[in-house]
């Protein structure tokens, strides 16, 4: 039977999910997600509220984005191609403030990022063209999305491609220090 590793990463509530597909002669079949499993590390599958895919062309960068109040947790996988996805530590007083870590997903390891409330989110498109499958446990709110410069020289990402593209929103993105006061102190507390 199929089943999902669930592995703790260096930002604390991180989690990698590695599915083991089992094969026979018609391809073969994954879990992606086990719900009992998500629980036991703090991750309510009941939360999650709407499920959204993107397609971006190679070398395209989305955000870094990030959910203002109380934020938003995210279970984000690729389901064409491979993206390189990006997670930044927002949650004040976290041990691992400001800091990113980069994960390498794709159609052919199924893996999956849970990225808690708190934390902001970013990915690039490593081949063309690259889809993004995830889910939010919260409604879509645009006026409560706060996008953060990609290449803010004080968070670092060492994005893989050079960037191919980004939204009009992305490309007027601020510094995290000049928007750090509006992520308050409830963020990442849910
Ligand atoms: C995210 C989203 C966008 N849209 C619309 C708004 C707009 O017309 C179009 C593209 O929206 P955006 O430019 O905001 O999409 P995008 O830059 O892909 O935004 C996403 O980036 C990644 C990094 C995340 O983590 C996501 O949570 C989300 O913020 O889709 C929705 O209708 N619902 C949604 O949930």
């Amino acid at each position: 039977m199929s089943s999902v590793q669930v592995r703790r990463t260096r930002i604390a509530g991180v989690l990698v999910m590695e599915p083991e597909p089992v094969r026979d002669e018609r391809g073969w079949f994954a879990r992606t997600f086990d719900a009992d499993l998500a629980r036991e590390h703090g991750v309510r599958a009941e939360d999650f509220l709407q499920d959204s895919v993107s397609r971006s062309h190679r070398g395209v960068v989305r955000g870094l984005h990030v959910r203002t109040g109380e934020g938003e947790a995210k279970l984000v996988r690729c389901s064409r191609g491979a993206l390189y996805d990006v997670v930044v530590d927002l949650r004040v007083g976290s041990p691992t403030y400001g800091e990113w870590e980069g994960f390498e997903l794709s159609e052919e390891s199924l893996r999956s990022v849970y990225i808690p409330a708190g934390c902001a989110h970013g990915f690039q498109a490593l081949r063309e063209p690259s889809d993004t499958s995830y889910r939010i446990d919260r409604r879509h709110d645009p006026a409560a999305s706060l996008a953060i410069a990609h290449d803010d020289p004080d968070i670092a990402v060492a994005w893989p491609l050079p960037v191919a593209l980004l939204s009009a929103n992305d490309r007027a993105a601020p510094r995290l220090s000049e928007v750090r006061h509006l992520l308050g102190p409830a963020l990442g507390a849910r």
